[in-house]
């Protein structure tokens, strides 16, 4: 039997293919699943004007730290962990109050060590810059991270999540995106699923 009359120009081809600017933000994605933050994964694809991936990227530790800096993101956080782990009766509540009221210095924390997803993705790019590339971060980046960009030249960030939109560092990199002209879109996806389903695991 006959089946449906073939379209104008239909030669057979696939009609599900994951569109490029889905592919870019799932690789991404992807990327931000190497990262060993417990808390908060990144990742970050970079792509040149022929549309060809140059690098991929995720926060991590510098080379040769990665059993060696913490994770916590406060102090107190690590403090309470030791006391649980070691049995002692304090709640961790109590303890992280304890720590966090006894040190305050952000030594402990990751957030001085932590080479965030757009470094990572530039320092370890394949090609010999990124001037006139796009970026698909699925975080904003924040102001560090806006420098680089600005300085290398990118000419466009495309965005998943803007969750940090309120703090200094996402106000800072707004501002000098804005001032450098570099224009920031939300990702939208072109089919949802794979980029939402990627995202969710
Ligand atoms: N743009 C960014 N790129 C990044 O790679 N990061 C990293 C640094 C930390 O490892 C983690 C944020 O941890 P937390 O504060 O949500 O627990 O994400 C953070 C930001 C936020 O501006």
């Amino acid at each position: 039997m006959a089946g449906k009359p073939a379209q104008p120009n239909d030669n057979g081809a696939r009609k599900d293919f994951m569109e490029p600017e889905d592919y870019f933000m799932a690789a991404a994605v992807l990327s931000a699943r190497r990262s060993r933050d417990p808390s908060t994964q990144v990742g970050a694809c970079i792509v040149n004007q022929d549309k060809k991936v140059v690098a991929v990227g995720y926060n991590k530790m510098p080379n040769g730290c990665e059993d060696h800096m913490p994770w916590s993101r406060s102090k107190g956080e690590d403090a309470a962990a030791a006391v649980w782990a070691n049995g002692g009766d304090l709640t961790v509540a109590t303890a992280a109050k304890v720590a966090a009221a006894a040190a305050e210095t952000k030594l402990d924390t990751k957030y001085i060590y932590v080479c965030h997803a757009v470094l990572n993705a530039i320092m370890d790019k394949n090609s010999a810059d990124v001037k006139g590339c796009s970026i698909y971060v699925t975080l904003f980046p924040s102001n560090e991270c806006a420098k680089l960009i600005i300085e290398a030249g990118m000419k466009e960030v495309v965005y998943l999540c803007d969750k940090y939109h309120g703090s200094l560092e996402t106000q800072a990199a707004k501002r000098m995106f804005k001032q450098a002209k570099i224009p920031c879109r939300e990702f939208l996806p072109k089919e949802t699923e794979v980029v939402l389903k990627l995202k969710s695991t």
